[in-house]
């Protein structure tokens, strides 16, 4: 199913200047294919296709839309195993993770297949005798989007799927390590009916075509998932034109274990929120904090748990950790290992790069943790457990919201009282009480603070492809 050329106005080719990137087996680090290495022209191109094409799609009944991104949800999942298998080769994930997140994929489009059918509008009660008053939701126009190297699927589909649904056209820019899980989209959207210069797909040097589709008159919309540093690259660059944005950026998640929670409800939860993805999503726990009357019975059992987690190939049988995506991941991570044990730190398991090929780390977890430590400032993106004690809920809350970021927060308890308390206090945009696993397509998704600006998916997630219009009609007296 691997497309490795540029899809632009329904056409596959190379970049103009034919240079190529090589792709990577995170696994192995052995190359396992090139893309195209564009530049500005060649999103120029797709800009100018996604532009034209928007005329008449937008112009589509929404029960025309529906169908095609029903028909998109059918072939997903109709290729599930080889879209999943895809996805291993380049991204590293084990193929359990990776087959849950084309069907994550599938969902984004089905759900979004049936919210196209639900864009209403209204009809305000005039203040004037002689006009009538109403309201449209329409397309906002040629979307950009540009996605991260986590999730290449499952974030593509967040994106594509309401900006299809809402009757826009899309340019999208998927990360450089995983281009493969991208471009397929351009064939899996054809297949689905979708006319030419309804879906584009670039791929080549971020900064040039990222300054391209930030800066293009013809693109109103940007949308992105990827660092707050990057993020705020784009807001400045689309600022110019005042485009509209939504961004899903980095999160720092605290993880709160109280003296009264379920103990193994609170690990099995630890183990999922910390290092689904060898903890490489931006939900993932970064800060483990345990009260101190079950700080030892929790970290007994929760080194045991981290000790049973089987890393490998993720295209092996039973692996649950796969490699870091890159020579630089592992790089940071070692740093912030190194940091750790400088300020007190006890690496009680792990510590280390595993294997002599690929970018294995082993799942770490690292004792007396403290607040000096880069890795409760910074997001760790790797398989570190960091567990700090604390005292009273007053001073874990004041801790788990001392950070600029604001994405998840989870906390485990079996006091209605303290949750409804917790739960309120916590500046996070997505909240786990008792569940270290909450990413649904029905609800919606996104950050206070620096973790980002609008929701993906939900009741919500395709207002951010519409603009509203407000019609006077008047000489009706
Ligand atoms: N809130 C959320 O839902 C998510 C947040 N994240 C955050 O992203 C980070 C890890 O993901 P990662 O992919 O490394 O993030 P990056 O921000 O480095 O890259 C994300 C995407 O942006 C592109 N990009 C990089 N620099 C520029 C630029 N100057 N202009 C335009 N595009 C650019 C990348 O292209 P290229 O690959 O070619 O460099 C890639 O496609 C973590 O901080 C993580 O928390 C990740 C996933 C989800
Ligand atoms: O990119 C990410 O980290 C995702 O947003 C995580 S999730 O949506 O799969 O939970």
């Amino acid at each position: 199913m691997k497309r490795d050329a540029l899809y632009i106005d329904g056409e596959w080719t190379a970049a103009d200047s034919g240079k190529t990137i090589d792709v990577v087996n995170p696994a192995t680090g052995a190359v396992i294919g090139t893309v195209p290495d564009a530049g500005a022209a060649e999103t120029r191109k797709a800009i100018l296709s996604a532009e034209r094409a928007f005329e008449s799609y937008s112009q589509t009944t929404a029960a025309d839309r529906a169908a095609k991104l029903h028909k998109l949800h059918d072939l997903i999942l109709d290729h599930q195993d080889d879209l999943a298998r895809m996805l291993t080769e380049e991204q590293g994930k084990p193929l359990t993770e990776a087959r849950a997140e084309i069907g994550m994929s599938a969902a984004y489009v089905r759900w979004f297949a049936e919210e196209a059918r639900r864009v209403y509008g209204e009809i305000i009660p005039s203040p004037w005798q002689d006009r009538q008053l109403h309201a449209t939701r329409e397309p906002i126009g040629v979307v950009a989007a540009i996605t991260p190297w986590n999730f290449p699927s499952s974030m593509l589909a967040r994106k594509i799927a309401p900006a299809l649904a809402a009757g826009c056209t899309v340019v999208a820019k998927p990360a450089s390590q995983t281009p493969y899980s991208g471009l397929i989209w351009g064939q899996l959207c054809e297949a689905a009916g979708f006319a030419r210069g309804v879906v584009n797909v670039v791929t080549g040097d971020a900064r040039t075509i990222g300054a391209e589709l930030c800066s293009n008159q013809a693109v109103r919309k940007v949308t992105f998932t990827g660092s707050t540093q990057v993020g705020k690259i784009l807001l400045r660059q689309a600022a110019d034109t005042v485009k509209k944005v939504s961004m899903e950026l980095g999160g720092n998640a605290p993880f709160i274990v109280f003296d009264d929670a379920d103990l193994d409800a609170a690990v099995a939860g630890a183990i999922a929120a910390k290092f689904r993805n060898s903890g490489q999503t931006c939900v993932c726990t970064n800060r483990v904090y345990v009260q101190d009357g079950i700080h030892d019975a929790f970290m007994a059992r929760f080194a045991t748990a981290i000790e049973a987690l089987k890393m490998g190939n993720g295209l092996e049988d039973d692996v649950q950790a796969g490699p870091l995506i890159d020579e630089n991941s592992l790089a940071k991570v070692e740093e912030f290992v190194a940091d750790a044990q400088a300020k007190g730190g006890n690496i009680t398991l792990g510590g280390k790069r595993l294997r002599s090929r690929g970018f294995f780390f082993a799942p770490t977890l690292i004792e007396n943790a403290n607040d000096d430590m880069r890795l409760s400032r910074e997001e760790v993106f790797g398989p570190l457990a960091p567990v700090f004690k604390f005292t009273s809920e007053e001073e874990v809350l004041r801790r788990a919201n001392a950070t600029e970021f604001g994405l998840a927060a989870y906390f485990y308890t079996q006091s209605l009282g303290r949750a409804m308390r917790v739960s309120r206090a916590l500046e996070y945009g997505i909240v786990g009480i008792n569940e270290g696993l909450v990413t649904t397509e029905v609800a919606p998704f996104g950050g206070f603070k620096e973790s980002g600006v609008g929701r993906e998916g939900g009741p919500h997630g395709i207002e951010d492809y519409l603009e509203i219009k407000y019609v006077c009609m008047g000489g009706l007296g």
